[in-house]
């Protein structure tokens, strides 16, 4: 699949900007600060309806603007599909396909498909579980675009839990803060905590139902990534370690992987992991035990990458994720569109050359460069110059 234009009206630092674009390679090169990330963005929140730089959309509007809107042409086997989002801040998004409006903006999911790889992408290695966690789920939805209704189902219970849960901790703290009032208190919680229990329990399904889903899809996720991933960090850094991928499931005593992607088995699991947590939930006001607290472990050797790779090494696992997602998504549905946001100034020149060999095939390729420098030569196909807000087309 390619991308053959792109426009954005109020989208970050552009009022209005139409770009055509073509298969093959096409470099964005112009000084830091100049909108090429900002292009690039676009289109990744086109793929994913989210950023790769910010957890909120507010930044993503224009400042002074309302709302933002980005369109792109996608082409795809000959056939074209224009894909509009509107990004509205604190209120639900809207999506167009080819000028009609989709029900949902997630409807719009799984039209275009993107890998983009960004210096922010060493938080995959370096930072929290919630990062991988994303990695794995925006994943599965570009495989899947049914998983973004998995994924919000679960979030939705989540919070409705979440809000019980809270609130049972807060009158529990409250009550042990009044012992005058105990007896009273005693009563009262006997009642009260019976309803809390049995509304808990109406959760406990919906959340063991979309956690055991959501969990399975990651399991088998993390399967076929595992080979993809040892071998791409093979390819770019061949003197280091063996790279290798595993699923930790938190809060559950069964050995996960002992049980497969078997959807019952992992959901029973989660039922006796909530069971267990039940005590430590109504203190802490949270839930503990599902897929929103796991993490994919990564590993150089014997050691986990977290706190211990190097630099380099860090860099270029986050690298291998992103070129194993790739070949996924391409071995499953067609070359995706592949987006290198400042990427090569950070590569050594061996790793640069293996990147650029892995690259160079694909469909299309979107680089960002401060520098022209910082764009291999096999790559060098269309060119824009960006500076103070302008595109400009020069090859
Ligand atoms: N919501 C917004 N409204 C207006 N301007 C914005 C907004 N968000 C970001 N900008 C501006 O966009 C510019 C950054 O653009 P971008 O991140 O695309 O730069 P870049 O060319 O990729 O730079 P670098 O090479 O440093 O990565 C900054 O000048 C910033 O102030």
């Amino acid at each position: 699949m390619h991308v053959a234009s792109l426009s954005l009206t109020d989208f970050r630092s552009y009022p209005e900007v139409e770009l055509t674009l073509e298969p093959g390679a096409t470099a964005f090169v112009g000084p830091n600060g100049q909108g090429k990330t900002n292009l690039v963005e676009a289109l990744g929140y086109v793929a994913t309806h989210s950023s790769h730089r910010v957890a909120t959309d507010a930044p993503l509007v224009r400042h002074g603007a309302q709302r933002a809107v980005v369109r792109a042409v996608i082409v795809r086997d000959d056939r074209r599909a224009l894909v509009e989002v509107e990004i509205n801040p604190g209120r639900a998004n809207r999506a167009r396909v080819n000028r009609s409006p989709v029900p949902r903006p997630r409807d719009a999911l799984g039209l275009l498909r993107t890998v983009l790889f960004a210096p922010e992408d060493l938080a995959l290695v370096k930072g929290d579980p919630s990062e991988r966690r994303r990695f794995m789920d925006e994943l599965l939805v570009a495989r899947a675009p049914r998983f973004a209704a998995v994924r919000a189902d679960y979030e939705r219970v989540l919070k409705q839990r979440n809000t019980l849960l809270r609130t049972a901790a807060a009158s529990r703290a409250g009550r042990r803060r009044a012992p005058r009032r105990q007896d009273d208190d005693a009563a009262f919680a006997a009642a009260g905590a019976g309803d809390v229990l049995s509304t808990l329990e109406i959760w406990d399904t919906h959340l063991v139902r979309f956690g055991a889903e959501l969990l399975a899809a990651r399991l088998h996720l993390v399967d076929l990534l595992r080979p993809l991933a040892a071998k791409a960090y093979a390819t770019l850094a061949p003197s280091s370690g063996l790279a290798d991928l595993e699923y930790r499931a938190s809060g559950l005593s069964t050995d996960i992987p002992t049980l497969g992607t078997n959807r019952e088995l992992l959901a029973e699991c989660i039922r006796a992991g909530l069971a267990e947590a039940r005590q430590a939930e109504l203190e802490r006001g949270v839930t503990l035990v599902g897929p929103h607290r796991d993490d994919l472990l990564l590993r150089l050797g014997e050691l986990p990458a977290r706190g211990y790779a190097s630099h380099g090494e860090s860099w270029s696992f986050a690298l291998a994720l992103r070129l194993a997602a790739y070949d996924l998504l391409r071995t499953d549905g067609g070359d995706p569109v592949l987006i290198l946001d400042d990427v090569f100034a950070e590569l050594d020149g061996q790793r640069r050359r293996r990147l650029t060999e892995i690259v160079a095939p694909a469909e299309q390729v979107l680089i960002t460069a401060a520098v022209p420098d910082d764009v291999p030569p096999e790559l060098t196909g269309a060119r824009f110059d960006v500076t103070e807000g302008s595109v400009t087309r020069v090859r």
